[in-house]
């Protein structure tokens, strides 16, 4: 593996879902290439594939046809168990509200995953603090707010120092402050973990802060004109 080996290299995917006359082209021939420390934007309208794409990308559904690489595995050719197994140790998943258990605190969810993921060593504390939230790590979700929940579902995704980050709609609670709040700090995780971000979003807001923005309509992937960071 080197440097210019891409951490998520997706090819040709195509991926129908639905049967007889539903059947809906959710991918199609999608390819797609996210270099470690890149941070890419995926925008589009409602059923155009985005969360399709997420699925794939993360080993969640197969394509029909085409290949997906995670640095050097194609996902396409792993069984339901070792697709969890690669999935729990090489992908990070940061959704709409953080997704947290309500019974544990901030330090708690990240050290089930880390349980989970067979990586005892695992600072938590200095996750909790390289997204700002050490002050609030005995604390439930009940008790933080959208942003610092979605602070702690970051975090969370990052216990596995994953290759790969997917993330889906990570503002869709959040206030304009918090959710620039947010989108900041993905992007200063990929740049310090060198973690590639694949963000589907519909806050054209938060855009500025990715390196790529790419449209999505009808299964297909192109180059959005949104302006970048890059
Ligand atoms: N389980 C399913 N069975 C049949 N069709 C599905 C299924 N899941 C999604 N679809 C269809 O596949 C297409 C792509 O859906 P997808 O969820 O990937 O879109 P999206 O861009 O993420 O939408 P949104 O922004 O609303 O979340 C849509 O036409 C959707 O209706």
């Amino acid at each position: 593996m080197t440097a210019l080996t891409p951490a998520l290299d997706i090819s040709n995917a195509t991926l129908e879902l639905g049967d007889g006359d539903s059947r809906v082209l959710a991918l199609n021939s999608v390819s797609l290439q996210v270099m470690p420390g890149e941070f890419v934007a995926i925008v589009g309208p409602s059923g155009s594939g985005k969360s399709s794409l997420l699925a794939v990308a993360g080993a969640l559904s197969k394509p029909d046809s085409g290949t997906v690489r995670v640095h050097d595995t194609d996902l396409t050719r792993l069984s339901k168990g070792a697709a969890a197994k690669f999935r729990l140790e090489n992908i990070g998943f940061v959704f709409q509200s953080g997704n947290l258990l309500p019974s544990l605190t901030a330090a708690d969810q990240l050290k089930l995953v880390a349980r989970l993921a067979h990586k005892p060593k695992v600072d938590v504390d200095a996750l909790l603090s390289s997204v700002g939230m050490s002050h609030r790590a005995k604390h439930r979700p009940g008790t933080l707010s959208g942003g610092e929940r979605q602070r702690v579902g970051i975090a969370r995704a990052l216990v596995n120092a994953p290759s790969l980050l997917l993330v889906d709609e990570p503002t869709a609670a959040l206030d304009r402050r918090r959710s620039r709040e947010v989108v900041e700090l993905l992007a200063e995780q990929a740049r310090t973990a060198n973690v590639a971000v694949v963000m589907v979003t519909h806050d054209h807001d938060t855009l500025s802060y990715c390196d790529r923005v790419l449209d999505m309509t009808d299964g297909q992937l192109t180059p959005s004109t949104e302006a970048t960071a890059a």
